[in-house]
């Protein structure tokens, strides 16, 4: 399959209504792709928690809107990076959203790990209980957003659930890129599964971003991998390959522990 990680440079003094015409004009330029990544939070921002009360929205919102129309016209799988979720209650959640080609939301994964440590999004999202897999005619894909790649338990249970291509989309800084790329193959190796990093570049609320959006397969090997600006990484990826490295080569036929 055809996969294209759209690593969008988040400009916040861009009017949000322009960034979303312009993701979505980016979207639909991906026809002939069979997936397509965005980022997290790439409209409200990622570190800009001052938006993200303001910018909350129903996973019916505009953002969903304009995303489900995108990926209809495109004909893609389309994982539409996160929103801020006005859930119940006056709940926030980092909530992801996965749309089938034909426009209709196939997955909605609310973040679990928040990031933070007590302040920022661990003190104003509210976290996520519930782990998310879609079937698609590509494999299976399990979801997971940003600070997650740092509980590898998390992606055994993911594992357990069928995962054979990771969906990671995040606003991952610059200072911590190194983990963000030992991570994202730490993850595809032990589990034996794809990869699909998807992070965002420039600069938000005074925190650069990392860029450096990554293929990785389930060996391990960095099949593609972005550079520190905006960018659409596109790469040609064999999901039959996670059964043929885990027939190869079954270590997660050893598993002990659970
Ligand atoms: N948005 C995030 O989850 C940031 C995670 C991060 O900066 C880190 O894990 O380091």
């Amino acid at each position: 399959m055809r996969v294209s990680l759209i690593q969008l440079e988040v400009d916040l003094a861009e009017p949000a209504e322009r960034r979303l015409a312009e993701a979505a004009e980016q979207v639909r330029a991906r026809t002939g792709d069979h997936l397509v990544v965005l980022p997290e939070l790439w409209l409200p921002g990622g570190w800009d928690y001052a938006r993200w009360d303001a910018d909350a929205e129903d996973l019916d919102g505009p953002t969903a809107q304009a995303m489900s129309a995108a990926a209809r016209d495109a004909g893609v799988w389309l994982h539409a990076g996160s929103i801020v979720e006005r859930g119940p209650e006056g709940a926030h959640y980092n909530t992801s959203l996965l749309f089938g080609p034909d426009g209709v939301r196939r997955a909605a994964y609310r973040k679990i790990h928040r990031f933070g440590f007590d302040s920022g999004e661990a003190a104003l999202m509210d976290p996520g209980t519930e782990l998310v897999t879609c079937p698609t005619p590509y494999g299976t894909l399990g979801l997971a957003t940003c600070y997650d790649l740092r509980f590898p338990e998390m992606f055994r249970l993911l594992l357990d659930q069928g995962t054979e291509v990771l969906v990671i989309p995040a606003a991952w800084p610059a200072r911590r890129v190194e983990h963000w790329r030992l991570l994202a193959r730490a993850r595809a190796v032990e589990n034996q599964v794809f990869v699909l990093a998807c992070n965002t570049a420039g600069t938000q609320a005074d925190m650069p971003q990392g860029g450096h959006s990554m293929v990785v397969d389930p060996w391990g090997e960095i099949v593609a991998e972005a550079g520190a600006g905006g960018q659409v990484l596109t790469a040609e990826i064999d999901t039959a390959l996670v059964a043929k490295t885990r027939a190869d080569f079954p270590v997660l036929k050893d598993r002990r522990l659970g």
